[in-house]
């Protein structure tokens, strides 16, 4: 199927950027914790920046020039760590705001890291394999001095998969002169990867569901859910949702949606993705309009896409008791205020898509060690690990007065500013 030239939005446009969204959230917490103004300034600000044009040969000989970016947003509690995304809408800011997601996630997950992201901005559709490989060696070339073990370890975003982390790990070994397993995580498991890591994101955005589902006395056998976005995330989570018993009422990618009020069959949903490359035409369900995927009445709303997708203007038609965020940054703060004024819960990213940077840190961890878990081992232990964060940070919220994410964002801001003090004056 030919990818749209404008991409299926569920809004009119975000109402702000990422980055404001970001510098937002940061400031609720800085003010709750009554942080001195160069803190905010330091927490507010990237600590190392890298723009690189990527000159990329097409198959048909000519020649294109990729922009491409990585930002180190915090390293205060140990390596830069976050995914590289290839999507013709990244730029600087965007990166810059996902970054600093990261590093928040990092610290609330507990995670000895700090925080990055990375970006290329091209549609990959529009690329062949070999295009994408030559792409991603040369990107990464350009890397090579910020990149290491020790130092940024990258994963998985939108648009990179597997393979390209294979391809970033080959091109970094080769050029340190042996093979350093430990530059990426989200490997394929034949070279290093995790048992788990491919569900990991969704399996705890589904964690995260259910926890929050308890919270509100709802059981998730028969209760109904729509999910935006069906690529690694958005298909896991609404798969291991199907499993749990929720009904899946509708779904959407960048092409369309569908919708079945009986519940979407998600195994057979998925294999016609397989076959088609979208969920548009799938025969167990109708077309329906894809912005309007959030107004369908259920009990859990998951936007697993791109970031500003529920605004102001789009909060008051959210049908959903709770919204779960797989996405990075899918609600706005002015959205956030609807939401709450309307005593809908939101689970924010920071804590609800935690568990993909979880067991990426297991699979840097097992790779240090050269000794592998198994895939019921690495389950146990994220499991664990989204629990404790969420009771974590449902007590703080309680104890405070304050949102989900407000009580996310201040607990791991604090991690992170003191880290940075801990290290001394003159860092
Ligand atoms: N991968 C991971 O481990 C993690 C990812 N995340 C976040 O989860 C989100 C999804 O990432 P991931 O699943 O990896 O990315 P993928 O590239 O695998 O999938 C993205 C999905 O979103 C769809 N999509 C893109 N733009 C739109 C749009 N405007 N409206 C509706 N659907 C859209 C795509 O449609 P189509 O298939 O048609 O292209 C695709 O189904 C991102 O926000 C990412 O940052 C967060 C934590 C970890
Ligand atoms: O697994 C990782 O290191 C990061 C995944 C990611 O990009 C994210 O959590 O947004």
């Amino acid at each position: 199927m030919t990818r749209p030239t404008t991409p299926v939005a569920d809004t009119d446009g975000p109402a702000s950027s990422p980055l404001d969204d970001a510098k937002a959230q940061l400031a609720d917490a800085v003010e709750f914790l009554n942080l001195d103004a160069g803190t905010h300034q330091m927490l507010a600000t990237p600590r190392k920046e890298v723009t690189v044009s990527v000159p990329l040969r097409r198959d048909d000989g000519s020649m294109e020039l990729c922009l491409g970016h990585r930002v180190q947003h915090n390293i205060s509690r140990g390596p830069a760590k976050g995914g590289i995304r290839y999507s013709g809408s990244v730029n600087l800011d965007e990166v810059r705001a996902l970054a600093m997601w990261m590093t928040w996630k990092c610290a609330l997950l507990d995670l000895p890291y700090g925080g990055a992201k990375g970006g290329v901005a091209i549609t990959p559709e529009n690329y062949s394999e070999r295009e994408l490989e030559r792409l991603t060696r040369r990107y990464t070339s350009e890397l090579i001095p910020i990149l290491g073990p020790g130092k940024d370890v990258p994963a998985p975003d939108m648009g990179t998969n597997e393979q390209t982390m294979a391809w970033i790990m080959d091109t970094y070994s080769v050029s340190i002169g042996y093979t350093v397993p430990g530059v990426v995580t989200g490997k394929p498991v034949d070279l290093g990867g995790s048992q788990g890591r491919a569900a990991a994101t969704s399996r705890g955005v589904v964690y995260s569901v259910l926890n929050a589902m308890e919270a509100l006395d709802l059981d998730p056998v028969g209760s109904s859910a729509v999910v935006q976005g069906f690529g690694k995330v958005g298909r896991g989570t609404a798969r291991f949702l199907h499993d749990a018993g929720v009904k899946v009422l509708a779904v959407s990618d960048v092409h369309g949606a569908v919708r079945n009020d009986a519940g979407i069959d998600v195994p057979a949903l998925e294999s016609h993705v397989d076959a088609e490359g979208t969920v548009v035409g799938f025969p167990g369900a109708d077309p329906t309009q894809a912005g309007e995927i959030f107004s369908v009445p259920c009990d859990v709303a998951v936007p697993a896409a791109v970031e500003g997708v529920i605004t102001a203007e789009t909060a008051p038609s959210v049908q959903a008791r709770l919204v779960v965020e797989a996405a990075n940054g899918p609600t706005t703060p002015a959205a956030d205020a609807v939401l709450a004024d309307r005593d809908v819960l939101v689970v924010p990213d920071i804590l609800a898509n935690g568990g993909g940077v979880v067991v990426s840190y297991f699979e840097w961890v097992q790779g240090n060690q050269a000794y592998w878990w198994t895939e019921e081992e690495v389950n146990d232990r994220l499991r664990t690990r989204m629990n404790k964060a969420w009771a974590e940070v449902t007590t703080f919220a309680r104890d405070h007065d304050l949102s989900l994410r407000t009580a996310a964002t201040t607990m791991a801001v604090k991690r992170v500013a003191e880290a940075h003090d801990s290290r001394g004056l003159y860092p």
